[in-house]
């Protein structure tokens, strides 16, 4: 069965003056499921974000959100979204509580509901013990889990995730992972902008590969990986690639070594020289990215 889509955009371009930052996108995201804008820095991705949000005019092309042209969306609409921004915008001088109350009442809910709310939210993300903290002690993680916590106050439809898990340790992002598995489980829509190859294949169900403000490709991890990439990588080492194996396998130079995507892999090594240094791994998103684009997906 086919899902209704929450987001629709047809053929949507942000100008800026006269630079085109978004040129002409098309996607659709279906209700319920994790939906990923994945490129580097400067894709366009936050731009398409803060577009769907009605921050950002649309320059030209049709944006529809739960129906709605997001340029004018009503404020019921708007209910149905919460948004966790890139930069904390958390009140440093309050606690962990009180940004969720304060939050709450921007919404106009009542006393009880936020009492009720905060305390499952605070449980959820894992800052029961840090409820009457201040922001300001907070580590990086725990004020991106209230920023969490705290877009989910007014029980959204649809949570917005703007690099959720960028510039935190490996331990703190996979926590958030698993909480945004489980708000996906409760039924919720997630969309989500990262420049992690490993986040989108995690949690994503459907992605549009974005670069320069154009669509690369959309669709499962899986579907994306198998298109473009095959099913593995081997990384050869060019000093010691005497002969290289032939030419009939998909590669993409890097450097030090030239990648080669390949779907059978005792063939492949077959025709490997016996001296070559190698490493074998699954294909990965990022495979996907550097074959479509010629680039890495970050540069580190
Ligand atoms: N207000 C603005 N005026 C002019 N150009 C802008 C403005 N905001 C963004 N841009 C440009 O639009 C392009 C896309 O930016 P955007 O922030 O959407 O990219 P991004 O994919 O979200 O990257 P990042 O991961 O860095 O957030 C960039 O070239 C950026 O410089």
């Amino acid at each position: 069965m086919k899902r209704p889509s929450v987001i629709t955009a047809t053929n949507l371009v942000k100008r800026y003056g006269t630079l085109e930052v978004v040129k002409g996108i098309n996607f659709s995201v279906p209700a319920g499921q994790c939906f990923g804008l994945l490129g580097p820095n400067g894709a366009g991705k936050s731009t398409t974000m803060r577009m769907i949000m009605g921050l950002s005019e649309v320059s030209s092309g049709e944006l529809e959100v739960f129906g709605e042209s997001a340029s004018a969306m009503s404020r019921e609409v708007k209910a149905k979204i919460g948004l966790v921004p890139q930069e904390s915008n958390l009140d440093p001088d309050i606690t962990v509580l009180e940004n969720l109350v304060a939050f709450g009442r921007y919404f106009a809910l009542s006393k009880s509901i936020i009492d009720q709310r905060s305390k499952k939210l605070l449980d959820f993300m894992q800052l029961n013990d840090k409820k009457f903290a201040p922001v300001n002690a907070l580590s990086g993680g725990m004020k991106r889990r209230l920023t969490i916590a705290r877009a989910l106050i007014g029980d959204p439809e649809m949570v917005i995730l703007d690099e959720p898990t960028t510039g935190l340790d490996p331990q703190a992002r996979v926590l958030i992972w698993k909480q945004l598995t489980e708000l996906k489980k409760d039924g919720r829509t997630l969309l989500l902008t990262t420049h992690y190859m490993d986040e989108a294949q995690r949690l994503c169900d459907q992605i549009v590969v974005i670069d320069s403000g154009m669509i690369l490709d959309q669709g499962t991890p899986d579907e994306l990986i198998a298109r473009h990439v095959k099913g593995f990588v081997f990384e050869v080492q060019k000093p010691n690639l005497a002969a290289s194996p032939e030419n009939r396998w998909e590669q993409e130079d890097i450097g030090d070594s030239v990648l080669y995507f390949v779907d059978d892999t005792a063939e492949f090594i077959a025709d490997l020289p016996e001296e070559a240094i190698y490493l074998h791994r699954p294909a990965n998103l990022e495979d996907v990215f550097l074959r479509l684009t010629g680039r890495k997906l970050r540069e580190n």
